[in-house]
């Protein structure tokens, strides 16, 4: 499954084409709220497909007939860049426990280069519906290492991938290694420079939200 925000026009795009913008990306605080933003409408969107227990809210009139989600997800993100937007799913699951990881690319002369996992912090996820968020799916390589990770040590019940911006291979990437997770996009670019950055894409989520790495 695959939804992609921009088969649809909303504020969403809005924030995403802030998002884009080379003038705006200089006030890292509005690049940080729009990640933010875009978060709690994918959080809205993927709340429709969860499940719901039918219940009754004493008001102080009467009782109303109302639902609770009937299993809290978890919201997993990978560090740095995708901080913001798991911001703004939690803001949204706000009973929601979270999971972190560390996952960083090392460069090779040639180019190539390979992810490096360093720190996972995670809840137990047997049995539970994951969301996994992190605002650029480049080559996937990434998404897929930390997802199998998680996968690895548990049995999670249903994962659910949100990306902000994807490349159309990183995407092919994440399906044909993750077939059965449901991906939430805002947008599919079809280019990636030599060094795997996403064209036209944003630049460099992490910098952009928290400035330059050494
Ligand atoms: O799909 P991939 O090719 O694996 O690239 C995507 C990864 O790159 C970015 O993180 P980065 O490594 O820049 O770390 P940062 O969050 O610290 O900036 C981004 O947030 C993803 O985690
Ligand atoms: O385009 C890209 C690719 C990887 N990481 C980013 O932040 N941007
Ligand atoms: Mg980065």
């Amino acid at each position: 499954m695959i939804f992609d925000l921009s088969k649809t026009n909303s504020l969403a795009n809005v924030f995403i084409a802030e998002l884009r913008d080379e003038q705006l990306q200089k006030d890292a605080m509005r690049f940080r709220r729009n990640m933010e933003r875009i978060g709690e409408f994918f959080a809205y969107e993927i709340s429709k497909t969860l499940e719901y227990t039918t219940t009754e809210t004493q008001t102080p009139l009467g009782i109303a007939p109302t639902v609770k989600l009937t299993q809290q997800p978890v919201l997993a993100t990978i560090l740095r860049a995708g901080l913001p937007l798991h911001q703004g799913l939690l803001t949204v699951f706000d009973q929601a426990q979270c999971a972190f990881i560390a996952a960083y690319r090392t460069a090779h002369k040639s180019g190539r280069f390979d992810i490096k996992l360093e720190y996972t912090a995670s809840p137990d996820l047997t049995d539970q519906v994951v969301i996994m968020a992190d605002p650029m799916l480049a080559t996937g390589a990434s998404m897929v290492l930390c997802c199998k990770e998680l996968l690895r040590k548990y049995k999670i019940k249903e994962l659910h991938i949100v990306s902000v911006i994807a490349s159309t291979e990183g995407v092919r990437h994440v399906r044909a290694n993750l077939p059965k997770a449901k991906l939430w996009l805002g947008a599919i670019d079809e280019e990636m420079t030599s060094k795997a950055y996403i064209v036209p894409g944003l630049g460099d989520a992490g910098d952009l939200a928290y400035g330059l790495k050494i």
